[in-house]
């Protein structure tokens, strides 16, 4: 990991970035930050009211002043929202700032966990899977620009996906052993 200590996930709407964030940073003592909320909490409005005010072009510029802010923070799990990979400024906070998570589901299984929701505005169409399909094929190259790994998020309960991010934390801890064992043996 990273000196910050930082934690970063980034994926799709409906992957778990919030509901893993919060189990995973009182899992390993870290502060849990979410972007969104914490945007809902300075602004005293709801997502969809600033996308109805302001537009998506307005949330982003909003949201990409506050990953500077939020992302100088130290030893926090921060929950990101779906499209903070667009802006490429915001990628390369996000990649040097900490370790990036890409949360990963199958358009079935994010489908399934947003579409009783109102509190997303990129998905009140009249086809939000056909929207969330689009949006993984957009995205997805940038998640994985950003990402030090993936998980997979469409098996597991949001507790089993902490235990595995773990796992996979203390691996990629590991090759630096690894690597310096090499370099020894090479020398
Ligand atoms: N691994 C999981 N298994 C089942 N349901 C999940 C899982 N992760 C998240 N959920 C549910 O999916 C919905 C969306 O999760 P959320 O954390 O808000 O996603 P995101 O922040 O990535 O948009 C929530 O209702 C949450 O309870
Ligand atoms: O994918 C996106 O562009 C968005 C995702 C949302 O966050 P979640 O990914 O937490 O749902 C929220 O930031 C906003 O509605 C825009
Ligand atoms: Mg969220």
């Amino acid at each position: 990991m990273l000196p910050s200590c930082n934690i970063f996930l980034v994926g799709l709407m409906g992957a778990g970035k919030t509901t893993v964030g919060r189990l995973l940073a009182r899992h390993l003592g870290k502060v849990f930050v979410d972007a969104d909320h914490e945007l809902q909490k300075r602004t005293g409005v709801a997502i969809p009211v600033i996308f109805e005010i302001e537009g998506e072009e307005g949330f982003r510029t909003r949201e990409a002043a506050l990953l500077r802010e939020l992302t100088q923070l130290e030893n926090v799990v921060l929950a990101t929202g779906g499209g903070a990979v667009l802006r490429p400024e915001n990628r390369a906070l996000l990649k040097s700032r900490g370790t990036v998570i890409y949360l990963r589901g199958s358009i079935e299984d994010l489908w399934a966990r947003t579409r009783h929701d109102r509190s997303r505005p990129l998905l009140q169409t009249d086809d939000p899977k056909a929207r969330l399909t689009q949006l993984l094929s957009e995205r997805d190259p940038l998640y994985r620009e950003v990402a030090d790994f993936i998980i997979d998020t469409s098996r597991g309960s949001a507790h089993a996906l902490v235990r595995r991010i773990e796992r996979r934390l203390r691996h990629a801890a590991r090759p630096d052993t690894a690597d310096t064992l090499q370099a020894d043996a090479d020398a």
